[in-house]
C-alpha cells in the first residue's frame, strides 16, 4: 500500500502552489489554476445525482477556488460536487466523521495518508435502536480527499470498502493527491471553497460552480422534520433535545444514563414545552451558527422563562452563546481532530478532546453571568461556558467523541446530575409531562431528513 503511495504521490512545485513553503515530492501531479486548460467542465454546482455510478480508476480533480488544482484518481461516486474544503488530522474514525451531520456541505481532506484499511461497517442498530457504527444514517460530507485509499480492507465489522460505500451513497472521492500540499494551502489561506470533478476538469474560472455552505442554513437540512423519541425501559428522566444535526452517540450518551429523549426540530419553540421536561439539550450541527436565529430566539426565551438545566455541544454551545448575547467568529481553518487539548479552567485539568468545528465563541463577549469553562491550549480559542449560578453549561468540543477519546464523557454525568437535582427539587411537580401514550405515537427515529448532502442546495 505504502509503496503504491510512494509511486503515485506527486510533484508539487507548480505555479499554483502559492504560499507553499516546503518542497513537495518530485512526482506530484499538481498544476495551477492558470495551467488548467481546455474543457469547460460541468456547470452543475453541487452533487449531480445521488444514485450515481461508481467512478473507479477514473481521472479526478480537486479544484480549489482561486487556488491550485490537484489531479488524482476517483474512487467513489461518478458525480461532481462543490463545498468547503476542510481537513481533519484524526487518524481513525472515518465512518463516524463522514456520517457526522456537522460535516454537511464540506469536502473532507484526511491528513492520515492511508484511509479505508478497516473498511466500512454495517448499519446495525444497538439496544436503543441507534446506529452502532455511524453517527447518522448517511454520509454527510460532500466529498472525500485522501492520499491513498485502501481498496482491500480487513475488520470484523466491515461489510464493504470505503470506495463502495461512497459510490453507493453518491459521494465523490479522490485519492492519489498530495494531501500535505492541500493542507498546507488550507492552513495558510484558510478553509476554502473547492470542487471535486470526475473525468473532465472543471474550469476554475466559473465561479458559480462553487457553492459556499457558509451561506446556507444547513441545519434545516439535517434536523428532524418532526419530533421523535428515543428511550430505554426504566428511564427516570425526560430530556428535550434540540436537533441541529444530532450525532447518534449524543443520544446514546443520554439514554444510557437513564434519560428518555424527545428530539425536536431545530426551530421548535422549545420554551413553550420546557416545563414538561427535566432538562434541555442542544446538539451539534453544520454551518454558521448565525443562520439559526429562530433557535437562538427560542433559547433566549427558554432561559428567561424556565430554570431547566441546559447543556449544549459544539453548534449547541455556539447557539447558547448567541442566545445570551455573546458573539461567534469564523476560525481560519477550524479544529478537526481527536487529540485537541482543552483546559478546564475550573479545575486546572487538561482533557484531550474530539473536535470538528469552523466557528467559535468569542469568549470576550460572554455576559457577566457566564464564565469561560474550557480553553483550547493549541490556539487559545474558547472551548465552553458555564453559568455562574444556574445549571447551564456547554462545550465546543465533543464529549461524546465517536471518533476520539472519551475522556470528557463525564460531562454527561454532570448534566444528568443537574437534571436529577432539578427533577427532585422542582417546587411544583410538573404533572403535564408527556404521557406515555403521546410518546408512543412519535416516530422512533429521525423524520424526513434529506439524505443527499448538498442536492437542491441552491
Ligand atoms: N460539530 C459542530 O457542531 C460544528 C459547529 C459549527 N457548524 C462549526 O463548524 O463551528
Amino acid at each position: 500500500m505504502f509503496s503504491r503511495l510512494a509511486t503515485r504521490l506527486p510533484k508539487a512545485s507548480g505555479p499554483g502552489a502559492a504560499g507553499l513553503t516546503f518542497r513537495l515530492p518530485s512526482h506530484a501531479r499538481f498544476i495551477s489554476k492558470q495551467a488548467v486548460n481546455g474543457s469547460k467542465g460541468r456547470s452543475m454546482p453541487f452533487r449531480d445525482s445521488r444514485a450515481s455510478a461508481v467512478a473507479r480508476n477514473t481521472e479526478a480533480t480537486l479544484t480549489i477556488r482561486d487556488g491550485p488544482v490537484f489531479h488524482g484518481t476517483a474512487f467513489g461516486a461518478n458525480s461532481n460536487i462543490s463545498g468547503e474544503a476542510v481537513f481533519t488530522t484524526s487518524l481513525v474514525g472515518y465512518p463516524e466523521s463522514m456520517t457526522d451531520p456537522s460535516y454537511r456541505g464540506q469536502i473532507l481532506v484526511f491528513t492520515q495518508p492511508l484511509i479505508g484499511n478497516y473498511g466500512v461497517p454495517s448499519n446495525e442498530r444497538d439496544e436503543f435502536n441507534l446506529l452502532k457504527y455511524f453517527e447518522s444514517p448517511h454520509i454527510q460530507c460532500a466529498g472525500v480527499v485522501v492520499a491513498d485509499v485502501a481498496e482491500k480492507y480487513s475488520h470484523w465489522t466491515a461489510v464493504e470498502s470505503l470506495g463502495e460505500w461512497c459510490a453507493r451513497e453518491g459521494v465523490p472521492a479522490i485519492s492519489g493527491v498530495d494531501t500535505r500540499a492541500i493542507v498546507t494551502y488550507l492552513r495558510e489561506q484558510g478553509s476554502s471553497l473547492a470542487r471535486i470533478s470526475i473525468g473532465d476538469e472543471y474550469d476554475a474560472d466559473e465561479d458559480e460552480g462553487f457553492i459556499d455552505p457558509g451561506q446556507i442554513n444547513l441545519v434545516k437540512r439535517v434536523s428532524t422534520k418532526a419530533p421523535f423519541v428515543v428511550s430505554a425501559p426504566g428511564a427516570t428522566f425526560h430530556v428535550a433535545l434540540i436537533d441541529c444535526g444530532v450525532k447518534e452517540n449524543i443520544l446514546r450518551s443520554l439514554i444510557s444514563r437513564g434519560a428518555s429523549v424527545t428530539v425536536f426540530p431545530y426551530n421548535y419553540p422549545i420554551h413553550k414545552v420546557a416545563d414538561n421536561f427535566d432538562g434541555v439539550f442542544i446538539s451539534n450541527g453544520p454551518g454558521d451558527p448565525t443562520h439559526c436565529q429562530e433557535t437562538v430566539y427560542n433559547l433566549a426565551r427558554l432561559m428567561e422563562t424556565s430554570s431547566v438545566p441546559i447543556m449544549g455541544i459544539c453548534l449547541g454551545h455556539q447557539l447558547l452563546a448567541l442566545a445570551v448575547g455573546a458573539q461567534t467568529i469564523k476560525l481560519k481553518y477550524g479544529n478537526r481532530a481527536h487529540n485537541i487539548p482543552a483546559l478546564d479552567l475550573t479545575t486546572g485539568q487538561c482533557h484531550i478532546t474530539s473536535q470538528n468545528h469552523g466557528y467559535a465563541v468569542d469568549a470576550s463577549t460572554l455576559p457577566s453571568e457566564f464564565k469561560e469553562y474550557f480553553v483550547n491550549l493549541n490556539d487559545g480559542s474558547n472551548e465552553g461556558m458555564l453559568h455562574k449560578t444556574r445549571p447551564i453549561f456547554s462545550t465546543q468540543f465533543h464529549p461524546e467523541a465517536k471518533g476520539g477519546p472519551m475522556d470528557s464523557a463525564y460531562l454527561f454525568d454532570k448534566y444528568l446530575e443537574n437534571v436529577k437535582m432539578f427533577k427532585d427539587t422542582a417546587k411544583v411537580y410538573r404533572d403535564n409531562r408527556p404521557s406515555q401514550l403521546m410518546l408512543d405515537i412519535l416516530s422512533k427515529e429521525r423524520v424526513g431528513v434529506e439524505p443527499s448532502p448538498l442536492a437542491n442546495a441552491a
